[in-house]
């Protein structure tokens, strides 16, 4: 079972069970920004129902998903059905605002993630795509505006006190985040090394497990300069999905990926696009094992990754969510903003 590894932001800096050598070499002057590179775990507070779309959107999207899933679903009296939607809803952002000094970053964006999405947020630079994912992992606090894991309202930031109620969630940076000064092992290894009371034996032995699953083996004792770009995001792949070997887990996961083949040439991107699949529940690891992960969300630029790993777009324009729908709707929507970027015109509402 893949699983957790709570590390919230900055609380990693007090608590310490690390080797002293691992965290040593690890430099704290840079750690409490890339302490956020894990898993962080989510508080919450009140049960919510109703959504921020347009209500026919909404519903188009609810039949499509249905549809395909709830054979006879009509039958089913609505106010089940509406507990059962709301049931199945993981993340829930609800008009959220940032802004940073003068820039006004997101400006009422509403979405939510359900169990079993795989979903794509796009748009132009700059409008906010890895700010709402720091939001949503509880690095960052919006403004105005609430977001909801499971239902509950996050109040401030990830803790570590808090309760997870249920749902992990994990951020995988752009640039993979590895600490140079550690070997891939230490890197993979490092929230156990810091969080848990595992031997090192025991972490060692879940690090190969976490290597195995996105295909590297015998890469345990480099270090991160010894990789290429395409193995460095395995690696961080493999950090976000390790488990923490207690058996019967039953918490779910999500996961978030920022730009995970940014600068990776067009087979190595494939290759860390089906990963991402294959780590899913709905995929098998590289070693054939089920997946793990509930639901993920990717921020991209990359045509490839957007078809081949995403199966809903996101598309943020101006701080707010402008269009959302299946990926296969995407080439083919009128919608000015989502024509202009999908064929990369400089004519169009977007303006640089
Ligand atoms: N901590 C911060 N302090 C000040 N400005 C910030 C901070 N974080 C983000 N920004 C600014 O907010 C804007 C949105 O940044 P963000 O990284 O979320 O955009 P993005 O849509 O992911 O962009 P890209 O597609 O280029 O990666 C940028 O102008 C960025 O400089």
């Amino acid at each position: 079972m893949m699983a957790v590894a709570h590390a919230p932001v900055g609380v990693a800096t007090t608590v310490g069970t690390i080797s002293s050598s691992v965290r040593r070499r690890s430099g704290f002057g840079q750690f409490a920004v890339r302490c956020e590179m894990e898993r962080v775990v989510a508080e919450t507070a009140t049960r919510t129902t109703g959504g921020n779309m347009e209500p026919g959107r909404w519903k188009e999207i609810q039949s499509q998903h249905h549809s395909s899933v709830n054979v006879g679903d009509a039958a089913i009296p609505r106010t089940k059905r509406a507990a059962d939607e709301d049931a199945e809803v993981l993340i829930e952002c609800r008009n959220v605002y940032k802004s940073f000094g003068e820039k006004h970053i997101l400006q009422g964006a509403s979405f939510k993630i359900r169990h079993g999405e795989a979903v794509g947020i796009i748009g132009p630079s700059g409008t906010g795509k890895s700010t709402i994912l720091r939001i949503i992992a509880g690095l960052l606090a919006p403004d105005k505006g609430e977001v909801y894991i499971r239902g509950r309202k996050r109040v401030g930031l990830a803790s570590m006190d808090e309760d997870s109620f249920g749902l992990r969630i994990g951020l995988v940076f752009q640039s993979a985040a590895l600490f140079d000064s550690l070997t891939v092992r230490e890197n993979v290894g490092f929230m156990l090394y810091e969080h848990s009371k595992l031997s090192n034996e025991r972490i060692a032995e879940l690090v190969r497990e976490s290597l195995a699953a996105v295909g590297l083996k015998g890469v345990e004792e480099r270090l991160p300069s010894e990789l290429s770009g395409g193995m460095k995001k395995r690696v961080a792949l493999a950090r976000a999905i390790i488990s923490d070997g207690k058996p019967g887990c039953t918490e779910e996961e999500l996961v978030m990926y920022d730009e995970p083949t940014a600068g990776l040439d067009p087979i190595a991107s494939t290759v860390v696009e089906d990963l991402i699949r294959s780590v899913h529940i709905n995929g098998n690891d590289a070693q054939g094992k089920p997946g793990t992960i509930s639901s993920y969300v990717v921020v991209t630029h990359q045509h490839s990754t957007i078809r081949r790993a995403v199966d809903r777009i996101l598309f943020l324009h101006e701080g707010k969510v402008v269009w959302e729908g299946p990926t296969a709707e995407f080439d083919t929507s009128t919608n000015p903003i989502v024509r202009q970027f999908a064929d990369g015109s400089l004519l169009g509402p977007i303006r640089y």
